[in-house]
Order: structure tokens, then C-alpha cells, then sequence
């Protein structure tokens, strides 16, 4: 697949008049260029970032790179809506070139954790589409939302101040949600938002040399790929984390209009990024864009008949899905979530099971994350066999030296996954 698609691509650029590092960025005329391995990606709330993570985690597992993962009880988070802090990080997972799981962005920690030459990324959702998914989601669990008669997103638009309480637990989930977990003051009094969310803006502008937009998320894949030189197969996937279609309502514009203007500040910073990613996507030239975006389709849709033998394996909602590791996280019976289940005699003996990186693209943020730390944990175990834990924890600060040398790969072997799937149906 990876030569054929370079191939492919090479021709396509040539005859679109393409620039070739658009299409295939690690053959450029002055010679392929490494990949960029070291990446933060904030993981902001609803708006597909299980799906970049995925991407990530992926890369990270085929690439043998570091994932900086959460301590235990921190969750599968880092801690969130606690700023992050370089302590919340895992001691097997670091010193870390990648770090995606939620956290609330901290430049100052982000920066004594990962190395110099990070490149931060994030990604943004339409606010109308986003506060709707956030309404539903977290219906159950955020009180600003749990204490709206019958649930309606509708009543809570005309007061949102009746149900709102800035300081209230869960309260990041009820306004400026973006804003927040950029770091940013979700409470800024409207007066003074309008000018706090361009400079808001202006700063996460240099921050993050991506952002990424749900809506249009195959272009910025295009960009992503192409600001860290990976190719084309580095960056396939299948949507994770999606609502079943009775779960979700559809918007007014009229309601559009007030999720916007409560969340003012968002909608700003929403806006600012929209026009920049449309700006870069110009500079590219559309019409590459969307010769490069048909590619992927193309390449994943092949990926998907490889694994798994034609057609994705069926959508089910989390409660229908009977192998533990493939079922998402659910925050309420209210909300439907759904993932992917795999037919029982694709796990059962005498099949030949779907390959590892294929289970891995439809497996839920939180069971990948324990994957990963489970197999960063023996890495580093393997590595310093004769220490007690708690010289391994003081060691693992030096772990970068070690890691240019050639390690064998320890992630979990195809039939390892294999066996935790059918044991845990
Ligand atoms: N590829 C792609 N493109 C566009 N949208 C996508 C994609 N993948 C997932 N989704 C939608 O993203 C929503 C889930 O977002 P997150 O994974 O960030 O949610 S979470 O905060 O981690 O729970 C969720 O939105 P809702 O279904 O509206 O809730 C998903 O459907």
C-alpha cells in the first residue's frame, strides 16, 4: 500500500500541477524528508478529536515513539479541568514525543515535558454543532445541564443564566468549552469578550501550527500530513465517538444564533481559524486539496476492505457491542454512543483475525489508552529488569538516550490483541 499509494500519488500530483510535497511530502526535490515525531495535540472536547488521537496513537505504536499517558488516577485524562501539569504524566511514558489524551492546555507544563521541537496542534468544531453535542453528552453529569426541564436544549438557550453556575462543577462543558480548554477564561464578562477572544486568538495563533476544523476534517488532514512530512497512510482512519442519528437534534438558525452568542468567545476563535485553514488550503491550490482529500478517501476505503473484508464491521450502540474492547464510553443510558462491532467469528479460533493495526483504527480512547500504557510500562520494564519500581521511576528520565538505539518493537503482537479481544466478549 505504502509504495503503491507513493506511486499514485506522485502521478496524480504531476498532472494537477500539484507542488509533489502536497501529495507526497516525503519526496521533495531536495530529497525525502524525515517525519515529524514530535507532536502535543490538545484534545478538545466533541469536536473528532478521538479521531486525530487514533491517528496518533496509531503512528506512535508503528513508529515506536513515547506516548506521554495519564497516572492512573488521573484517569484517561490528564487530570482534566485541572491545568495540566508535567506531574500528571505517567514516569513509563516519559520522556514523551507525542502527548494527545484531554488535558487543559498549559504552554509553561507542556513545554518543560515534550521536546523543543514540538509541533502543537488542535482542532475546532462549528459552536452550534459542537454545544449541541456537549448539551446531549453531558446531559447527565454537567448540572448547568441536568437541571433544564425535560432536557431541552431549547429552554436552556432562552435562560441560559437560570441554569448556568460559572463556578460549579462541570461547568467547562456548559459554556466556551473550546475556550477552556485552550486555557483560555470561559467566563470573560461580555463586555470585554469581544476583545479578549481576538487577542485570545491572535496568542493560540502562535502557539498551534495547526487547526484543525471537524467540519472540514479530510482538509486538514492534508495539512496535518503535510506540516509533519508523513504520508498519506500515516493519516487514515474511521470516525470514532459518534452519536447515533436519534440521539442528536437537529439546530434552528435562530438556536445556531444563540449557542453562538453564548458562547461568544469561542464562536470568535472559531471563526479566526475557519478563515486560516481556508487561507492555507488556498495557498495549496483547492483543486490539489481535493484531488489529495478523493486519495485518502480512496486509500482508507482499501485499508477498510483489507481488514476487515469488505465493509467496516457494523455500527452498534456501546450497549449492543459485546466485546468489551471495542465498546465506547458511555457518560448516560440517555446518550448513545456508538462504535464498531466485530462479527464474533471474526474473533473466534480457526478465522484468520483482523491484523493488529486494524482493530487498533475502531478501538475506543479509553481501551487504547490502556493498551498503550500497559505496553510503554513493559518497554520500560524490559529495559531495567533488575530495578525496584521506584528506581525505574527516577530512570525513566533518562530514557530519551536509550531510545535512538534500535529496541526491539514491544507492542502488543497481533494475536496478544486478539486473544484480550476474545477473552474479554
Ligand atoms: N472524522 C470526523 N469528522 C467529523 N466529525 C467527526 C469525525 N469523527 C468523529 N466525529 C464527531 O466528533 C464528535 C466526537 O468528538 P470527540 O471525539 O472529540 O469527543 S470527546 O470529547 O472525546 O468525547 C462526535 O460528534 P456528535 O456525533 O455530534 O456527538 C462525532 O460524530
Amino acid at each position: 500500500l505504502h509504495h503503491g499509494g507513493h506511486l499514485n500519488l506522485t502521478l496524480e500530483a504531476f498532472w494537477l500541477g500539484c507542488p509533489s510535497s502536497m501529495v507526497s511530502s516525503t519526496q521533495g526535490s531536495s530529497g525525502p524528508s524525515a517525519k515529524h515525531t514530535s507532536v502535543a495535540f490538545l484534545k478538545t472536547h466533541k469536536t473528532a478529536s478521538s479521531t486525530v488521537q487514533n491517528i496518533l496513537f496509531r503512528f506512535a505504536e508503528r513508529n515506536n515513539l513515547t506516548v506521554a499517558l495519564p497516572i492512573t488516577t488521573c484517569d484517561h485524562q490528564f487530570c482534566y479541568p485541572r491545568p495540566f501539569s508535567a506531574h500528571f504524566v505517567h514516569p513509563h511514558t516519559t520522556p514523551p514525543d507525542i502527548i494527545t489524551n484531554h488535558l487543559r492546555f498549559s504552554r509553561t507544563e507542556l513545554r518543560r515535558l515534550m521536546p523543543n521541537n514540538t509541533i502543537y496542534i488542535t482542532i475546532l468544531r462549528e459552536p452550534g454543532a459542537m454545544f449541541e453535542s456537549l448539551f446531549t453528552y453531558f446531559n447527565q453529569y454537567c448540572l448547568s445541564f441536568k437541571r433544564v426541564p425535560n432536557g431541552s436544549l431549547e429552554t436552556f438557550l432562552d435562560h441560559p443564566w437560570s441554569y448556568y453556575r460559572p463556578e460549579e462543577k462541570d461547568s467547562m462543558y456548559a459554556r466556551n468549552t473550546l475556550t477552556f480548554d485552550l486555557g483560555g477564561d470561559k467566563d470573560r464578562p461580555s463586555s470585554e469578550a469581544p476583545a479578549y477572544a481576538k487577542r485570545f486568538a491572535a496568542e493560540m495563533e502562535r502557539v498551534f501550527s495547526l487547526v484543525m476544523i471537524a467540519e472540514y476534517f479530510d482538509e486538514s488532514l492534508v495539512l496535518l500530513r503535510r506540516l509533519l512530512s508523513w504520508d498519506l497512510d500515516d493519516v487514515l482512519y474511521v470516525s470514532l465517538n459518534m452519536r447515533t442519528p436519534d440521539s442528536k437534534s437537529s439546530l434552528s438558525s435562530e438556536n445556531t444564533a444563540k449557542i453562538r452568542a453564548w458562547n461568544a468567545i469561542d464562536s470568535v476563535v472559531y471563526d479566526h481559524f475557519n478563515a486560516s485553514l481556508w487561507r492555507q488550503l488556498r495557498a495549496l491550490g483547492l483543486a490539489c486539496v481535493e484531488r489529495e482529500v478523493q486519495l485518502l478517501r480512496q486509500s482508507r476505503d482499501r485499508l477498510v476492505r483489507s481488514c476487515f473484508g469488505g465493509h467496516l464491521p457494523p455500527l452498534r450502540s456501546a450497549a449492543q457491542i459485546t466485546n468489551k474492547e471495542l465498546r465506547p464510553w458511555q457518560p448516560s443510558a440517555k446518550v448513545e454512543i456508538v462504535g464498531y462491532d466485530l462479527p464474533v467469528n471474526m474473533t473466534q479460533k480457526g478465522h484468520v483475525p483482523p491484523r493488529d493495526e486494524c482493530l487498533k483504527m475502531i478501538m475506543p480512547e479509553v481501551q487504547y489508552t490502556r493498551l498503550l500504557l500497559r505496553s510503554e510500562s513493559l518497554r520500560i520494564r524490559k529495559r531495567f529488569p533488575l530495578r525496584s519500581s521506584q528506581q525505574t521511576l527516577r530512570t525513566v528520565g533518562q530514557v530519551r538516550a536509550h531510545k535512538e538505539s534500535p529496541a526491539p518493537s514491544l507492542n502488543p503482537r497481533p494475536s496478544e490483541t486478539m486473544a484480550r479481544l476474545r477473552l474479554s466478549q
